[in-house]
């Protein structure tokens, strides 16, 4: 029996309060109005951007709500005057959506889309600035325009991908965030060359990708900087080359990569989402045009400082989000290139469990040995 233009009553992780454990909960899922999208997600992904809402320290995290922005599944309904993709499509959701119509998207300068940004930072659908999702009448706020730690979630069609459909979901769903983060801070935000120095601090999945697309572009040394000796053996696989561990040290750590490499590194990486290490990451920049590239998120409150001089001297600061992919247009070609082995997925995949184990899912993200930790929906 078709469900097209009925409330859906799915499983869905429910995040009532910042840092309480989420409760699997029957949720309502409205139908998609104009513009919006039905889902049928079938795995998603954890990101550490999951865990830092759930903290309580993001400024726009609101509660209750359904978190999860690393997915994939099928699209079950649409909503009047979508085109682009049709009950039956494979698709990634995107929390980076791409209008191709606003200002930003028509720019060529950036992958950030206006469309709906106001909305999602809200928790809410454009339309009549309310969810699709409620439980026993009580709303839920939907998490950076996707919540796919559901089995159903509304989407706007700006914000899904439509990929081949021999892909297969439970791998590609990491292209729903920290993949390409990583992969695209340095193709398309620094725009590493061939020959260059790297160093990238924090060697979680983001921090891996950015190896991986380090090595792609030729970078001769990857310098991969963590605090746990353990991340290394594993940050080999994926292009770093050398490790260092800021403990081990009594200098500060950008002093230690000014001397190891003449005078600095071509390009640095932050992927923790750490003020003090931002810092270090600009500093252990080479002078004259030594980039840095912000990729971690930073709590509410959090500030980042340097000497001007540092960037007087010829030092860049940069920040990318979603390394810098145009969600619906890119996301489809990254894709195809997993399935031409052009780049990695599995490997990224140390864990898999089920959405109703997704409490033990939070719980490995804190452990150093979880990369991503996919959950069967
Ligand atoms: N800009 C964007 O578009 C995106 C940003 N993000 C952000 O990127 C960051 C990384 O995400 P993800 O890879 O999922 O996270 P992870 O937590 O898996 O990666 C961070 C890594 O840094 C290590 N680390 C922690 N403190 C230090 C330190 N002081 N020095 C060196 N290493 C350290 C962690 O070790 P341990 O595990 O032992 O703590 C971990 O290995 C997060 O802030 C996330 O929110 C993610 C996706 C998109
Ligand atoms: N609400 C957060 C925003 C954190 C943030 O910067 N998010 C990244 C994606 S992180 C994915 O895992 C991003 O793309 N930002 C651009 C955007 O428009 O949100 C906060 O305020 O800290
Ligand atoms: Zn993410
Ligand atoms: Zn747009």
């Amino acid at each position: 029996m078709s469900t097209q233009g009925k409330v859906i009553t799915c499983k869905a992780a429910v995040a009532y309060e910042a840092n309480r454990p989420l409760v699997i909960e029957d949720v309502e899922v409205a139908p998609p109005q104009a513009g919006e999208v039905r889902v049928q997600i079938l795995f998603t992904a954890l990101c550490h951007t999951d865990a830092y809402t759930w903290s309580g320290k993001d400024p726009e995290g609101l509660f209750p709500c359904i978190l999860g922005h690393e997915a994939a599944g099928i699209v079950e309904s649409v909503g009047e005057g979508v085109t682009e993709v049709q009950p039956g499509d494979h698709v990634i959701p995107c929390y980076q959506a791409e209008c191709k119509e606003c200002k930003f998207c028509k720019s060529g300068k950036t992958n950030l889309c206006g469309k709906i940004r106001g909305a999602t930072g809200v928790g809410v659908m454009m339309n009549d600035k309310k969810s699709r999702f409620s439980v026993k009448g009580t709303p839920i706020y939907h998490f950076m325009g996707t919540s796919t730690f559901s089995q159903y979630t509304v989407v706007h069609d700006v914000s899904v991908a439509k990929i081949d459909p021999k892909a297969p979901l439970e791998k590609v769903c990491l292209l729903g965030c920290g993949v390409p983060t990583g992969l695209g801070a340095v193709w398309n935000t620094a725009k590493v060359e061939a020959g260059s120095n790297v160093a990238i601090f924090g060697l979680g999945t983001v921090g891996l990708a950015v190896a991986e697309g380090a090595k792609a572009a030729g970078a001769s040394r990857i310098i991969g900087v963590d605090i746990d000796n353990r991340k290394f053996d594993r940050a080999k696989d994926f292009g770093v080359t050398e490790f260092v561990n800021p403990k081990d040290h009594e200098k500060p750590i950008q002093q230690v990569l000014v001397d190891m490499t003449d005078g600095g590194v071509d390009y640095s990486f932050e992927c923790i989402g750490n003020v003090s290490i931002m810092r270090a990451a600009l500093e252990c920049c080479h002078k004259g045009w030594g980039t840095s590239v912000i990729v971690g998120v930073a709590a509410s409150g959090q500030e980042i400082a340097t000497r001007p001089f540092q960037l007087v001297t010829g030092r860049v600061w940069k920040g990318t989000a979603f390394g810098g992919f145009k969600s619906r247009s890119q996301v489809p070609q990254l894709v195809d290139k997993y399935m031409n082995k052009e780049i990695k997925i599995d490997e990224y995949i140390t864990h898999t469990l089920t959405l109703e184990e997704i409490n033990k899912a939070f719980e490995l993200l804190h452990g150093g040995d979880c990369l991503r930790c996919v959950l069967k929906v």
